[in-house]
């Protein structure tokens, strides 16, 4: 059995960063910067007014000061002369602050008649002016690797950029075992049950930014399961859960290593997770996650996430923790990492009763797994301790 840290050190040895593609800004979302972009623009590209009001000589803001009305500037249309002594142009947000003016006035601080305006007795120093690249200049960096948020997103656009670089999605073939499984929506027999971590850790993946491939459930067969890698090895990464652990119908392993499977580990000193295996087949990085469903939900966040970040050129890093106050206290742990699912909330984190890895309605509840070292010694409520958002 080796470490969480050195399985994940080994998992990060099997993956390289992918290829970049170009997407349209509207697929953009979510996915990652594959190498720096620069503004093809300043922004703004013109001192623009900041208000409603009227742009007048700063020199000339002085209570009850009178100003003649000689134009409109307008967001989108400029005004195209010159602004003199005791001249004031119309603006509006957004608009060129023109030439000659260096302040603008906003209107509820003016009286207007006709075409002329006179100032109101309390105008204060802000001279409502955005100054032309106050937000960025052109060729001003967007530095990668980053996963693009909605605020990106909009940098970009304003930057003048319609389609952008971003590491192409890793397609990752899941390819669930065993005789007990149907489908979602099936019927299952007395002795059978829902496949759910299949779609738990497809669900996982799509939110990191892969694209996973559902293969067929394979039977406990050596055929049906050879033949069912064989169809994976197309995928970047290749998942099997389920027929990792002794007993006789656990074939992943044997399988995988009649294809030629370079192991890279099996087994791994955690709680959910144990029989976790990793390794290379068919030229492909291949990990085998544990049957259980909340063993193999934990070993997608301790192990396939990191794995896929990696994947789209994002920095090879564990899955990030937080530290909290625990509400309850706990027992010493045993020699396996464990993380245990648990709530946190205002009082603490406070953990699941039982933490059986069968338990999904359990890890549904949680938001947080909270992270034990091996042989951590006993805890009281009020000790701080890791855990990991879920
Ligand atoms: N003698 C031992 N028995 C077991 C050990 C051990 O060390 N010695 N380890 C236990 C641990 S820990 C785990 S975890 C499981 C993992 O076993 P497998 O990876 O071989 O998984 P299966 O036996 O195929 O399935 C276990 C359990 O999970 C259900 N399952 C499988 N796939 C799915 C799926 N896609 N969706 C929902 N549920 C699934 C399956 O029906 C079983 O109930 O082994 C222990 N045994
Ligand atoms: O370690 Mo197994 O992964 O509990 O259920």
């Amino acid at each position: 059995m080796i470490t969480v840290d050195d399985a994940l050190a080994e998992l990060f040895a099997l993956v390289a960063p992918l290829a970049s593609e170009e997407v349209p800004l509207r697929a953009a979302v979510g996915r990652v910067l594959a190498r720096q972009v620069t503004a093809r623009r300043t922004q703004p590209a013109f001192d623009a007014s900041s208000m409603d009001g009227y742009a007048v000589r700063a020199a000339e803001v002085e209570p009850d000061a009178m100003f003649k009305i000689i134009g409109e500037a307008a967001a989108g249309h400029a005004f195209s002369g010159r602004v003199g002594p005791g001249q004031a142009v119309r603006i509006f947000t957004g608009a060129p602050v023109p030439e000659g003016a260096d302040f603008v006035v906003i209107q509820e601080d003016t009286t207007r008649r006709g075409s002329l305006i006179t100032l109101g007795h309390d105008i204060g120093a802000k001279d409502n002016i955005r100054r032309a690249g106050s937000d960025f200049s052109q060729g001003d960096p967007m530095s990668a690797p980053r996963r693009l948020s909605p605020s990106d997103i909009a940098l970009l656009a304003a930057m003048n950029h319609a389609t952008v670089p971003v590491a192409r999605r890793p397609t990752v073939a899941i390819l669930a075992t065993g005789d007990e499984l149907v489908m979602p929506g099936e019927t299952p027999g007395p002795d059978q049950i829902v496949a759910s971590n299949t779609f738990g850790l497809a669900a996982q993946l799509e939110l990191l930014g892969a694209q996973p491939r559902l293969l067929p459930i394979a039977r406990d067969t050596e055929s049906a399961l050879a033949g069912a890698l064989r169809m994976a090895a197309s995928a970047d990464l290749i998942l099997t859960i389920g027929g990792a652990s002794v007993g006789d119908h656990d074939l992943v392993g044997p399988v995988a290593a009649s294809l030629g499977m370079g192991q890279a580990f099996y087994k791994v000193a955690m709680r959910p997770g144990k029989p976790l295996m990793a390794g290379r087949l068919l030229n492909v990085p291949m990990i085998g996650l544990p049957g259980n469903p909340v063993s193999a939900m934990v070993c997608g966040t301790v192990f396939v996430a990191p794995v896929v970040r990696v994947m789209l050129g994002l920095p090879a890093a564990p899955a990030a923790r937080l530290s909290a106050p625990l509400a309850v206290d706990l027992p010493a742990n045993g020699p396996r990492e464990h993380y245990m699912r648990a709530v946190l909330d205002t009082d603490g984190l406070r953990v699941a009763a039982s933490q059986d890895s069968a338990l999904l309605a359990t890890l549904a509840q949680s938001n947080a797994l909270l992270v034990r070292p091996p042989n951590d010694p006993a805890r009281a409520a009020g000790e701080i301790v890791d855990y990991i958002p879920i």
